[in-house]
């Protein structure tokens, strides 16, 4: 099967910082990639490269089939990012965002999926609302309700649950869940572990731009030499994996790996 995601040697610099060094993987279609790693490991700029916001300075990201650099629209078409810190047009409603990103990306008929969505992020009522009326979890979702809208094959999510209370966020964790089961493909960048583990069917951990594991928890469990990581939580993993590439950070821990 065509993966939804094919990242090769993916590497970007800001001038003399190297913030992404050379990361390789996939993601398949209903597969959800849990991407984390410590502040300034380089987990936005690779979703903003595999967004096509930043150009890449290395390495080549195809979505769906479609070459970011060679044919960015339809790479485009087939993937919604969403930031942790989503922007609106202030003078557009609700509603009107909604309609905005439906013309954007050709979605016809698309005032039922509109309403659904609406119902779905219990932001029914609000359509006519302007950005600046909405809470700060309203705007979150008004963001997921607009990047849902025209059916993504590859979702790429910054913090998903910032700003959402605890009935929002079970709500939108079922949301991710059913876009995954529908043959969606996730990429969730997120410091709430437990959210990763229980989401997430395989993890990538970047330290200092690198992948420092990759696999399902077990096989990163695994990875660890002696046996170290039997039973231990992602949270533990995270902080034995990233500490010692922090301490080698020319020779870091496990190998990624692919299963
Ligand atoms: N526009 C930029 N110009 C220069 N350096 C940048 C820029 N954006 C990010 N960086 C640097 O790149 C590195 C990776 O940053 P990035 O924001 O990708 O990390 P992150 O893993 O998302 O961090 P956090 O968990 O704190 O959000 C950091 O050293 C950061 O200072």
């Amino acid at each position: 099967m065509e993966p939804a995601l094919d990242v090769e040697g993916l590497e970007k610099t800001y001038g003399a910082v190297q913030a992404v060094r050379g990361l390789t993987f996939q993601v398949a279609p209903g597969e959800v990639l849990g991407l984390v790693g410590p502040n300034g490991a380089g987990k936005t700029s690779t979703l903003r490269c595999l967004a096509g916001i930043l150009p890449p300075s290395v390495g080549r990201v195809r979505v769906a089939g479609h070459d970011l650099a060679v044919g960015p629209v339809d790479a485009k078409r087939a993937l919604a990012f969403l930031p942790d810190e989503p922007r609106f047009f202030e003078y557009l409603t609700v509603w009107e965002h909604l309609n905005f990103t439906a013309r954007l990306y050709g979605v016809e008929d698309w005032e039922p999926r509109g309403r659904a969505l609406l119902e779905e992020m219990e932001l029914t009522g609000r359509e006519k609302s302007l950005p600046g009326e909405l809470s700060r979890g309203m705007k979150q979702k008004l963001s997921i309700a607009c990047g849902f809208l025209h059916q993504p094959r590859l979702i790429l999510l910054d913090e998903p649950l910032t700003g959402l209370d605890p009935l929002g966020i079970r709500r939108m964790k079922a949301s991710l869940r059913r876009r995954a089961e529908e043959g969606t493909a996730l990429v969730l960048s997120s410091h709430l572990l437990p959210l990763v583990e229980e989401l997430c069917h395989r993890l990538l951990i970047i330290a200092g731009g690198r992948a420092v594991a990759l696999g399902t928890l077990p096989e990163i469990r695994e990875q660890l030499a002696g046996g170290e990581g039997d039973g231990a939580s992602l949270e533990e993993l995270f902080v034995r994996i990233t500490s010692a590439a922090s301490e080698e950070p020319e020779a870091v821990g496990p190998g990624p790996r692919a299963p």
